[in-house]
Formats: structure tokens, sequence, C-alpha cells
């Protein structure tokens, strides 16, 4: 087991246009008021600052992909059964901005280096794989994100790996949120949001949500993730990339396309290089937690006082 990790995969180029800028932001209901992530012209157009996330799923693709070809042709991690990609979902996602990305990755030579932090033998439950992922330009070898993923191999535990470190929790503290951020998914919310490059069927056949014992086809969790990373930028910081500094969140239960989600938001006060710590919690209204050790690094937090539809 001691091979999993530090295991390399190899280097994947990745790119991307404006156009997928504007469609990442629409698939996360960005409104007219936060045009500088929807419109091109608009004098401060930007990236959404979390669209890093997506590029391990779409690489330089143009056209739709077969998602299961793709996450099954990889290489083996060593020391680690083979895991069916069909039974799979997100378990938690770090992003650190280290530098924003430019609008557009046109004449640099980005890739993504990943490589295996740990793969955890949860017994009947399933098996957790941790990968870390650089968003590196290759020609100046400069670090632009850093992405810390695991993903949840459900029920293909028990092949006698380690169980993994204690996991580190964030829990909100006990008083009102800061800040709520309510949003109402589409019927077609996953639908949309697959056009970034997460074309996993999960999201759009029902049958395959029935098989894994959802009751149909579910949105992406990152669709959720950054919803959320939305909302606390808007109500804690004023929609303005820059300032968010790092994100993340564990996929605690599926949902619905249709759910509506809210965040609750917590400013504790405790700093770290510069930023400020807000903790988080998602729920569909009225229902479970979807995201739970919600953490956010923001730099200047000033609250807002409304949420926004
Ligand atoms: C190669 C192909 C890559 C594909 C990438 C995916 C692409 C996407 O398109 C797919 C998706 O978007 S899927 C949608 C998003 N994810 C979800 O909805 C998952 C929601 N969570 C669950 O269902 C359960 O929490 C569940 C099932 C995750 C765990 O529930 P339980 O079995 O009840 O687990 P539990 O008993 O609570 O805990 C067992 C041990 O596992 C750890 N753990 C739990 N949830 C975790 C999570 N979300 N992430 C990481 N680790 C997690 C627990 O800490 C526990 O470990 P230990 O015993 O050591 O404390």
């Amino acid at each position: 087991m001691a091979e999993a990790a530090g295991f390399e995969f190899p280097s994947i180029p990745v790119s991307w246009v404006k156009r997928d800028l504007l469609v990442f932001a629409n698939s996360i209901g960005a409104t007219k008021d936060e045009l500088h992530f929807l419109y091109e012209l608009h004098p401060s157009f930007t990236a959404f600052p979390t669209y890093p996330i997506i590029l391990s799923f779409k690489h330089t693709d143009q056209e739709v992909v077969d998602f299961y070809a793709r996450s099954s042709g990889g290489p083996s991690i060593p020391g680690v059964p083979k895991l069916d990609p069909r039974r799979i979902v997100d378990g938690q996602r770090q992003l650190t901005v280290i530098k924003p990305i430019p609008a557009t990755s046109a004449g640099k030579t980005f890739e993504l280096r990943g490589k295996v932090i740990g793969v955890y033998d949860k017994g009947r439950s399933g098996t957790v794989t941790e990968i870390q992922h650089e968003l590196i330009d290759k020609s100046t070898g400069e670090v632009y994100t850093r992405i810390l993923s695991s993903s949840f191999a459900v029920g293909q535990g028990g092949w006698g790996g380690p169980k993994g470190p204690k996991g580190v929790n964030y829990p909100p503290p006990e008083r009102k949120p800061d800040a709520i951020f309510t949003y109402q998914t589409t019927e077609e919310q996953a639908l949309l949001y697959r056009i970034n490059g997460d074309y996993n069927p999960l999201h759009a056949d029902p049958t395959i949500g029935t098989k894994m014992g959802f009751p149909g086809a579910i949105l992406h969790g990152l669709c959720t993730w950054n919803v959320a990373a939305r909302g606390v930028l808007r109500m804690l910081g004023n929609s303005e990339g820059e300032r968010l500094k790092s994100f993340q969140a564990r996929f605690a239960a599926p949902v619905m396309p249709g759910d509506k989600l809210v965040t609750e938001m917590w400013v504790t006060g405790a700093k770290e290089d510069g930023a400020e710590e807000v903790r988080f919690m998602t729920r569909v209204e009225g229902g479970k937690v979807v995201l739970s050790n919600g953490r956010a690094l923001l730099t200047k937090v000033e609250k807002k006082a409304e949420s926004k539809l």
C-alpha cells in the first residue's frame, strides 16, 4: 500500500476559452449583477475563481466525451484494486487559488499534474481515493491552483487497505449564521452543468441513479459546491473573484435537480495567510445537509444584508 501514496499520474494538458467561463458561470446560476463573470466585454471580465475545478474533467475537449471510457482508461494505482467508475461519487474537494487564471489559456501551456495522497479502505462503506492536482503553466513552472479531491467508491471496500487518517472537521459555530444564500436549482441544472465537461451519465440518465440507490439522476456534487462558492463570495466578498483564496467542503448527501439549496455561513474571526475564515454548510431546504465541513478563506470580508434567489 505504501506504493499508492505519492503515485504520480501522467500530466494532463488542459485548455479553456472565454466561452467556457461563460458556460460555467451560467451553470452555477450567476445573475446579471455578476456580469463580470458572464460577459466577456465587461471591463472587469474574469473567470469565476473556482473554474479550474472543472479542468480534470474537461482536459482540452471541445466535444462531449465518453465519461466511463475516460475514467477507466487511466493508469491503475499500485496496490489498489480496479474500482468501478459506475459506482464512484465525489467525496470532498478543496481548491486553493495560488494565482488567478487568465480569461483564456491561449498562449500558455497549462497542464494538471496529479498525484495520489492516499487510498483508504472504509470496509463495507467503500474506498476513498485522495488525489492532489496542481494547475501549472508548463513553460514557466508557475502553479496557479492546487486541488485536493476525494472520491468515494461506494461499496467497493474490504480489500485490506489502510483505513486512513482521521479527517479534520470544520463544524460551524453554534450561533445564528452571519449570512444565508438561497438558490433554487432547476430540473435541468445537471444537464446544463455537464456542458462544462463532466459528462458522467449519473447526472443525466435516471436509471443509473436508481441503480446506485438514488431517486434518479442526481446533481453534480461540484455544481452544488460551486453554487455555494458563488453564495459565499456574493454574500461576504461582494462577488469579487480575487477575494476567494480557498474553498472546501464534503459531499454529505446527494442533491436532486430542482432542489432548493440553502447555504448558511459564519465568519469565525480566524485568519490564515492574510485571509479570513468562513465556515459554511449547505442544506436542501427543510431537509438534509448536503455540503458539510465547509470552509472558505476570503480577503476583506464584508457582509451583504440579503440573499438573492
Ligand atoms: C474515477 C471516476 C471519478 C468520478 C468522480 C465523480 C464525478 C461526479 O460526476 C460524481 C458526482 O458528482 S456524485 C455527487 C456528489 N457526491 C455525493 O452526492 C455523495 C454524497 N455522500 C454520500 O452519499 C455518502 O456520504 C457516502 C456514500 C460518500 C458515504 O456514506 P457512508 O457509506 O454512510 O459513509 P460513513 O459511514 O458516513 O463513513 C465511512 C467512512 O468514510 C468517510 N467518509 C464519509 N463520507 C465521505 C466523503 N464524502 N468523502 C470522504 N470520506 C468520507 C468517513 O469519514 C468514514 O471514515 P472513518 O471510518 O475513517 O471515519
